[in-house]
C-alpha cells in the first residue's frame, strides 16, 4: 500500500522543522571519531537520533512548498514520502532509558570533570525492551573525565547496532533521490531554457542537505562497523594522498572516454603534484569531484579535435599546497565556454551533451553518470567542495580552453553549510 503522511505525523514534522540543523565540521568529525568506545558511539547515536529528524523535517516541508505547483508532481510526492517515512522511523526508534547520572554525563561537556557520587558503587542502565544493563566495573570513588571511562555493557553495543541498521536502511531508501528529482528538472528544462532561480536555490539546498545527511550516516555506519585503522576515522582519511587520488580519477575518466568515443588513446592527463602530499578528507568526495572535472576536460578536448588525431593537447593538473587551502587546477585546451553560458554551467540540467533520458519507471538504482549528459557534474561537485569549506571556480578562455580551480580547505573548521 502506498505510504501516506498522516496529519499527526505532519504536525510532528512541522514541529521538528522549527529547529535549525546543527552543522558539524570535518575537524569535529575527526576528533570525535578517533578510536570510539561504545560510550562515544552511544553519544553519536544520540546526536544523530536528534539531528537527522530535524534535517529531514526541513526537506519534507520544503518539498511541500515548491513553486509552480511542483509539489503536486508524483515524483516529488514520492521523494517527500521517503523523507517522511525516514522521519517517522527515526522518531519512533526507542530511546534508551538511562539513569540520570549517565544522562548527565552524555549531555555534559566531555572535557568537564564530573565526580560520581560516592554512594554509587554500581548502577544499572535500563534500555527500553532490552532489560538491565550493568557496567562490568564497579565505579565508586573515581573521577571520570568522560563517559568513555565506563566499561559499557553489551546491551549498549546492541542499541548502537540497531540504530546503525536503521540509518543504513534509510540511506538505501534515499539512493534513488537524485534520479527521481532529476525528472523534475528534466521537465522544467524541456518547458523553458530560462533558469528559475527559486528552483536552482531549492536544488542547491536540497542536494547540499543530502550530502550532509549521507555524510553523517556514512560516518556513523563506518565508525560502528569498520575495524579501526591508523589512517582512517570512519570514512574520513587522515592521509588522503592527492597525487594517487588524481591518478585514479584520471585513469577512470580516460577509460570511460576511450570507451565512449572509441579511442585508442584518450588525451594525456599530466599531473604536477608532490607525490607525498597528504591531507584529511573524504576520499570518495575527492574522487567524485576529480572524476567529473576530468571527464569534462576530456570531452571538451576530444570534441574539439575529433576522434582521429594522433595526439591531443594534454590536460594539466597542478596541485598547490597553501597554509589554508590545497588547490587543484585542471587546465584543458578544449576550446572553452562562451562567456554568456558560464552562469548556465552551474545550473542543474544544463548540458551541451545529448540529454540522457531519465526514465520515470527506472529510478531504483543510484545515480550514475556516463561520459556526460545530465548536467549535474559541475553543480554537484561544487556542493561537495563547499560542504567542507572549499569551493569550485571555473574560468574559460573561449577559443582556447578552460581552467577549473578546486579549492579544498585543509582540516576544515567550518561547519557544514546547511542554510
Ligand atoms: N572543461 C570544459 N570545457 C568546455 N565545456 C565545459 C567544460 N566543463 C563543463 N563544460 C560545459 O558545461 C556543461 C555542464 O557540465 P556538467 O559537468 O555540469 O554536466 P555534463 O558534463 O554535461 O553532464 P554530467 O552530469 O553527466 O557530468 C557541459 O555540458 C559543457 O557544455
Amino acid at each position: 500500500m502506498a505510504y501516506r503522511i498522516t496529519s499527526q505525523l505532519y504536525e510532528k514534522i512541522k514541529h521538528f522543522a522549527r529547529f535549525p540543523p546543527t552543522g558539524v565540521s570535518l575537524r569535529q568529525m575527526v576528533m570525535f571519531g578517533q578510536n570510539p568506545s561504545q560510550g562515544t558511539l552511544l553519544r553519536a547515536t544520540q546526536f544523530l537520533a536528534d539531528e537527522l529528524p530535524i534535517r529531514i523535517a526541513h526537506r519534507v516541508k520544503e518539498l511541500d512548498n515548491l513553486p509552480h505547483n511542483l509539489s503536486e508532481m508524483p515524483s516529488i510526492i514520492k521523494v517527500k514520502n521517503w523523507y517522511a517515512q525516514s522521519f517517522e522511523d527515526l522518531v519512533n526508534f526507542p530511546k534508551p532509558e538511562l539513569p540520570p547520572i549517565i544522562r548527565e554525563k552524555l549531555s555534559a561537556n566531555s572535557a568537564e570533570q564530573t565526580k560520581l557520587p560516592d554512594n554509587v558503587p554500581n548502577f544499572s542502565i535500563n534500555l527500553t525492551n532490552s532489560g538491565k544493563l550493568k557496567p562490568s566495573v564497579p565505579i565508586g570513588h573515581r573521577y571520570y573525565s568522560n563517559i568513555d571511562d565506563l566499561d559499557w555493557p553489551p546491551e549498549v553495543r546492541y542499541y548502537n547496532e540497531k540504530f546503525t541498521k536503521l540509518i543504513e536502511a534509510i540511506k538505501r531508501r534515499h539512493d534513488p533521490v537524485v534520479t527521481t528529482v532529476g525528472i523534475l528538472e528534466y521537465k522544467q528544462h524541456k518547458k523553458s531554457a530560462v533558469i528559475d532561480t527559486d528552483i536552482q536555490a531549492f536544488l542547491d539546498r536540497f542536494y547540499m542537505s543530502r550530502i550532509g545527511i549521507r555524510m553523517l550516516i556514512g560516518q556513523h555506519v563506518a565508525l560502528n562497523r569498520l575495524p579501526s585503522r591508523s589512517d582512517y576515522v570512519g570514512i574520513i582519511c587522515t592521509k588522503t594522498n592527492i597525487a594517487q587520488t588524481v591518478q585514479d580519477a584520471a585513469d577512470n575518466a580516460r577509460f570511460i572516454c576511450e570507451e565512449y568515443y572509441g579511442l585508442f588513446r584518450a588525451p594525456e592527463i599530466q599531473t604536477f603534484c608532490p607525490p607525498d602530499l597528504i591531507f584529511t578528507y573524504v576520499p570518495t568526495h575527492l574522487s567524485h569531484m576529480l572524476f567529473e572535472l576530468l571527464k569534462n576536460s576530456l570531452r571538451a578536448v576530444v570534441e574539439l579535435f575529433g576522434d582521429d588525431v594522433d595526439e591531443y593537447p594534454p590536460i594539466r593538473v597542478i596541485v598547490a599546497e597553501g597554509k589554508e587551502d590545497i588547490t587543484i587546477k585542471i587546465s584543458d585546451e578544449g576550446g572553452g565556454i562562451p562567456r554568456s553560458n558560464i552562469p548556465l554551467v552551474w545550473t542543474y540540467m544544463y548540458t551541451t551533451a545529448e540529454v540522457q533520458k531519465l526514465d520515470p519507471d527506472f529510478i531504483d538504482s543510484d545515480f550514475k553518470a556516463p561520459m556526460a549528459g545530465f548536467g549535474y557534474g559541475l553543480p554537484i561537485s561544487r556542493l561537495y567542495a563547499r560542504y567542507f569549506g572549499g569551493d569550485l571556480k571555473l574560468i574559460s578562455m573561449e577559443g582556447f580552453g578552460t581552467d577549473v580551480y578546486l579549492h579544498l580547505n585543509r582540516i576544515s573548521n567550518s561547519d557544514e553549510p546547511l542554510h
